[in-house]
């Protein structure tokens, strides 16, 4: 294995409840096997975010290690991946293919359905944002809240679902309300017809996410599943959909194993990025792929990037994204990665 740092800006700043997330630093993966003679390479990408996973400096030590556990998920996330793409590509077929193949589940899908993400800011802007979404494709839009004081966000809930008034809307609060505050925003949320509310409370607070359920609008948790195994969430009954991060799961395989979990008890899983680059974003593409009839997923993240680790293979038209040809992440396309000295 090899790994070489990178450091990617976005085009502005994402507004969270946690505050802004201006650039995204990780480690690009590489692996070599042998595929009869031949040199196969296997591309990953570790890309840690603090809050969600190890840190840049914990996550580079575990690389230097080898095979990283899930301690350091972004670390052996990249490692993962990075073999999973090698395999798939020894075997000459896509990657998603391979994880469906190795969780005994069926075809893999050729598109994925994604929502666009709107960062925190006005409710005149929020609204503009979530029209021109729409207006180039998007029929699922996730509007950031929780970074100000909830009568502004709910005037930024309204001003979005006026501007989209057939879009499946969804907000994600990153855990910045208690309890009374959530299930006062929940109701707010109902009434305007969304979908679900990622992270109305603390991750934590499995108990009051449980007590949110059931009052006209889903409860998704994100964050509660970086430190709460998906057993543990599903024995206390508290979401109604979890969102899956591969990045801050520990790699592709832990995280189809999460959506199967969740399958089985009857609740519905989601595949999103931390804000990474194209490899991870294409890795999480592909276990998107393998979960049969996935909703929407938060994979749509490559626009907020200003520049990347290579031009991105998986195209997003009519709300979909396309998973890439194979074998593996996406065929030829990410050759200038695997073979870095050639041109
Ligand atoms: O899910 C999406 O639409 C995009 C990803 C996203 O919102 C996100 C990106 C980086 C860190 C945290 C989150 C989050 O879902 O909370
Ligand atoms: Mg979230």
């Amino acid at each position: 294995m090899r790994f070489d740092p990178f450091s990617l800006s976005l085009t502005r700043p994402l507004g969270t409840a946690n505050g802004p997330i201006e650039s995204r630093e990780g480690f690009l993966v590489r692996v070599s096997a042998n595929d009869d003679g031949e040199q196969v390479t296997g591309l990953g990408e570790a890309t840690p975010l603090p809050g969600w996973t190890e840190s840049l400096a914990d996550c580079r030590a575990a690389l230097e290690r080898g095979d990283p556990d899930a301690t350091t998920p972004a670390a052996r996330h990249g490692y993962s991946l990075a073999r999973a793409d090698a395999e798939a590509r020894e075997t000459d077929v896509r990657l998603c293919a391979r994880l469906a193949a190795e969780h005994g589940v069926g075809p893999s899908a050729d598109a994925v359905p994604v929502n666009a993400t709107v960062g925190d800011d006005t409710p005149t802007e929020t609204a503009d944002a979530v029209r021109e979404m729409v207006e180039s494709g998007f029929d699922v839009v996730k509007i950031k809240v929780g970074a100000r004081e909830p009568e502004a966000d709910r005037a930024r809930l309204r001003a979005a679902r006026d501007a989209a008034p057939d879009a499946e809307l969804r907000a994600d609060a990153n855990g910045a309300w208690g309890r009374e505050t959530a299930a006062e925003m929940l109701d707010a949320a109902a009434e305007l017809d969304y979908a679900y509310v990622e992270q109305p409370l603390p991750a934590d607070d499995l108990t009051g996410l449980a007590e949110l359920r059931g009052c006209g609008v889903g409860v998704a948790v994100d964050e509660t599943l970086a430190s709460h195994a998906v057993a543990a969430v599903l024995d206390a009954d508290a979401a109604d959909v979890l969102v899956l991060k591969p990045m801050a799961l520990g790699g592709p395989d832990r995280t189809l194993d999460a959506a199967q979990t969740a399958r089985d008890a009857g609740v519905e899983a989601i595949v999103t990025t931390t804000i990474d680059g194209v490899v991870a974003r294409l890795g999480a593409l592909h276990v998107a792929a393998a979960i049969p009839d996935v909703p929407a997923c938060g994979l749509a993240t490559g626009s907020l990037l200003a520049d990347d680790l290579a031009p991105d293979p998986a195209p997003i038209r009519e709300g979909a994204m396309s998973v890439p040809d194979g074998p593996g992440l996406a065929g030829d396309a990410l050759q200038a990665l695997s073979h870095p000295g050639d041109s």
